[in-house]
């Protein structure tokens, strides 16, 4: 028998405690963009409208606001004029249900396991620019690869900034990782060599690997960056074995940018969309994903150490468009 449902967990009167389920925190951290998408097209479409020519550009401008991206947009505006011509008329439900199915469509292909067991040890390697949630998303990562009995080492990379590095220690301890920095270093190879010799000796699952995310000019950063790949690459010759770019959700086209300069610089292998639970505009996912043409392999929907989640497609869309309503 549940006894109380509170945070994130539900007691039980036995004492024992089960987290919350994944869908609750797809509805919570997508309750902005949900409200926001709803109220949008509730304001264009009530319970009939007919499919004119003003309707068409106000519906295109809602779904450029949104966000959603110009490929999503393009076949959204199809295909409502496609049924446009079976029947003039239409309603919020059927505009809903078009929008949800060509999110579907959209993610159909995305592949967000990693999968970490094919490697010993798995080196994953994370990149953005600073604030992005670069440190949180290690923290969190460490965290729930601990849920699943794995190891892992933390190599502080980023180290240019002492409070970056002090806090990137505070996730290590908190998700039960190891750690390893040299703060203050002139550049990050010496750390990452030691880092990277200390995971094989302990036997460690996974090397999850900081970097810096603002240097002087593109130029430098490019330069560490390939330069932390080589010394990488010294002791294992096929890492690192993921690269993640961390984008933060709530900058919107301006992370389109960022995600564009960052796969000039490093072969991006996957995408890490966080702070979605602070923005009403959760369709950016789809622009974004569209822009890289990488698969999106985590979501951050809140602060909380477990509130990093695997990308899943079918729980996003239904909690973006209130399927579970
Ligand atoms: N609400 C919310 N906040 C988040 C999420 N992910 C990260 N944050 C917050 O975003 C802020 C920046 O996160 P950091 O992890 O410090 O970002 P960083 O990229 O490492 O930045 P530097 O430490 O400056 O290098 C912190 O206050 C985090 O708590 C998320 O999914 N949701």
């Amino acid at each position: 028998m549940i006894f109380f449902k509170k945070k994130g967990a539900v007691h039980r009167e036995d004492g024992s405690t089960t987290h919350r389920p994944k869908e609750d925190k797809f509805d919570t951290g997508l309750k902005r963009s949900r409200n926001r998408f709803r109220e949008g097209l509730l304001s264009l479409v009530g319970k009939e409208i007919k499919i004119d020519h003003d309707f068409m550009d106000e519906i295109e401008a809602f779904l450029y606001q949104s966000d959603f991206g110009p490929r999503i947009t393009e076949s959204l505006l199809q295909k409502i004029e496609e049924s446009s011509r079976k029947s003039p008329v239409t309603n919020y439900e059927h505009i809903q249900d078009i929008i949800r199915d060509a999110f579907r469509d959209h993610f159909a292909g995305n592949d967000a396991k990693i999968p970490v067991g094919n490697h010993h040890p798995f080196v994953l390697l994370v990149a953005g620019v600073n604030g992005s949630g670069k440190t949180t998303t290690l923290g969190k990562l460490a965290y729930a690869y601990a849920q699943q009995g794995k190891k892992s080492l933390i190599i502080a990379g980023d180290t240019y900034r002492a409070a970056a590095v002090e806090q990137l220690e505070t996730w290590a301890q908190r998700a039960g990782a190891s750690f390893i920095k040299n703060p203050g270093a002139k550049n990050p190879s010496g750390i990452i060599y030691d880092g990277i010799q200390k995971g094989i000796r302990d036997q460690s699952d996974l090397i999850l690997i900081d970097t810096a995310g603002r240097l002087h000019n593109k130029a430098h950063l490019m330069e560490e960056l390939s330069k932390i790949i080589r010394v990488i690459q010294k002791l294992i010759p096929d890492a690192p074995h993921e690269n993640l770019l961390v984008l933060d959700g709530t900058v919107g086209q301006n992370g389109l940018i960022q995600a564009r300069e960052f796969g000039k610089i490093l072969p991006i292998s996957g995408l890490v969309v966080t702070k979605l639970d602070g923005t009403a505009k959760g369709g950016v996912l789809a622009a974004i994903h569209e822009e890289m043409g990488v698969p999106v392999k985590f979501v951050g929907l809140g602060e909380k150490i477990d509130d990093l989640l695997p990308f899943d497609a079918d729980l996003y869309v239904d909690s973006l468009f209130g399927n579970r309503d």
